[in-house]
């Protein structure tokens, strides 16, 4: 059981992309300390959050996790596609969101994060140089700038984080409470998969 509660907020786990580094493999069902990623990730967010739920296009393999997966509304754009989905069919005003292929999910950065929503219409770090959007929370505001960007063209998360005026956290500020970045890790290869102590 978790020590905090972050109300008004749905934990996403994006799962709908293809995976193609690791050959396919749906990588929420790599195995951390012998448990599935996303199964990890779902006993967090109900720890967590209001609601818990699954974005990917490819039900089967998260079906038995007892989590509503459902695919991408404007699908074809990648992890934002699967952001999209999730604001679409929250029915809280914020979303956290994470992606599959995250072994390291924890409860005092996501706090951290969620302490940072007031007043801002997502919270997203800035590690390695680099937003990281798929550690983040977003806003329901969020929701027609994405559609709006998705139905134009091809958006990135990281310009979306921009444009909506998103507060970034930077890194000397994330080091307070994740001095390594772990919650970023994340595996696209075998290769990372081996790194990271995952296993099939
Ligand atoms: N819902 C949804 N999620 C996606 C989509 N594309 C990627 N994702 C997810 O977004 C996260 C980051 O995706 P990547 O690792 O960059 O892409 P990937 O398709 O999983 O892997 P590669 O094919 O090897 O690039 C992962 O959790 C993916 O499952 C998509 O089109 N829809």
């Amino acid at each position: 059981m978790a020590s905090i509660r972050i109300a008004g907020c749905t934990g996403a786990l994006v799962a709908g992309g293809k995976a193609t580094r690791m050959g396919g493999l749906p990588k929420g069902l790599l195995q951390v300390d012998g448990e599935p990623i996303a199964a990890r990730a779902l006993r967090l967010f109900r720890a967590l959050f209001d609601d818990a739920l699954v974005v990917a296009n490819d039900p089967v393999p998260y079906a038995a996790l007892g989590a509503r997966v459902i695919p991408d509304a404007l699908p074809g754009k990648g992890a934002p596609s699967g952001v999209h989905a999730a604001l679409a069919a929250a029915s809280t005003p914020w979303i956290f969101t994470a992606a599959c292929d995250m072994p390291f999910l924890a409860e005092a950065p996501i706090g951290f994060l969620a302490g940072l929503r007031a007043g801002a219409p997502a919270v997203v770090v800035r590690w390695g140089g680099r937003l990281q959007p798929l550690h983040a929370l977003w806003s329901r505001a969020c929701l027609p700038v994405l559609e709006a960007e998705l139905r134009a063209g091809d958006p990135s998360l990281q310009g979306l984080a921009r444009r909506v005026g998103a507060r970034v956290v930077e890194e000397a500020e994330w080091r307070a409470v994740d001095p390594l970045g772990r919650a970023f890790e994340n595996a696209n290869t075998p290769e990372d998969a081996a790194r990271l102590g995952l296993s099939r």
